[in-house]
């Protein structure tokens, strides 16, 4: 019942030119979107690129970051007012490298999801330990206070609505992924969060992508697990062809 969501997000690692060439690549063999979604998240300077190519296609595009103002005197940052006025669909928030590198804390990112929703857009908004904590035997308790932090003050319909990515650190850029059963255990404790800051029923529609080395060669495997509803791809959504096998996943 809920559909599933594959959304490459490049990171910085595109031009526009390059955008074009990949979207023309790819955009007539997208599943549909009632099938599977597939979504791509480009840099701010890629976006007008991406939304031009992919017009009238079923590829949704996403921005990897906002702010949680409209507008103002806020040098480098982009509107999710913008954002929408563009055509954007989703707003990565909360990926770990914002939080580790630009030091984003979890009460921007609940800013930023309300900022995001004020414009009918949709956040993805991303959770996960470090190895450390893990390590620590702490995942669910700090996968649980992220998300919890990160949907304060949301209504049942917004969280009903959004995208939760659970990627944990290690398995990011490494080659490491988590082992199915790993990503499901946490994907579960993130679906229990949700049922318990709201009820089952918002629960049961919220969507939770695992991020952290996904490939064609497993995305098969972890896409069967329950609690798994998408993936959030860096390094293998960067070439058409590996970004097609992993959105048409189901054949
Ligand atoms: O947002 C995507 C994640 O950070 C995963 O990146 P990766 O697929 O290169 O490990």
């Amino acid at each position: 019942m809920r559909t599933p969501i594959i959304a490459g997000n490049w990171k910085m690692n595109m031009n526009p030119e390059q955008t074009a060439e990949f979207v023309k690549a790819v955009k007539n063999n997208l599943p549909a979107s009632t099938k599977v979604e597939a979504v791509i998240a480009a840099p701010a300077v890629d976006l007008s690129a991406l939304l031009e190519n992919a017009k009238g296609s079923e590829l949704k595009v996403a921005a990897e970051n906002c702010y949680f103002e409209d507008e103002g005197a806020y040098t480098g940052e982009t509107s999710p007012k913008v954002l929408k006025e563009m055509g954007v669909d989703y707003v990565i928030i909360g990926h770990s490298e914002r939080r580790d590198y630009f030091h984003e804390t979890d009460e921007d990112i609940n800013k930023k999801a309300h900022a995001i929703f004020k414009n009918d857009l949709l956040p993805i908004i991303c959770c996960g330990e470090t190895l450390e904590t893990r390590e620590a035997g702490k995942a669910e308790e700090w996968v649980e206070g992220q998300v919890t932090a990160a949907l304060e003050g949301l209504s049942a319909d917004q969280v009903s609505s959004l995208v939760i990515a659970y990627e944990p650190i290690w398995a990011i850029g490494t080659g490491k992924t988590a082992s199915s059963d790993q990503a499901e255990e946490i994907c579960a404790v993130v679906r229990k969060t949700v049922a318990k800051l709201y009820d089952q029923t918002v629960a049961d529609k919220v969507r939770i992508q695992y991020g952290g080395s996904v490939k064609p060669a497993n995305v098969k495997e972890l896409m069967a697990k329950e609690n798994i509803d998408g993936g959030l791809v860096g390094g293998a959504s960067l070439v058409p062809d590996s970004y097609l096998q992993l959105v048409n996943y189901k054949g």
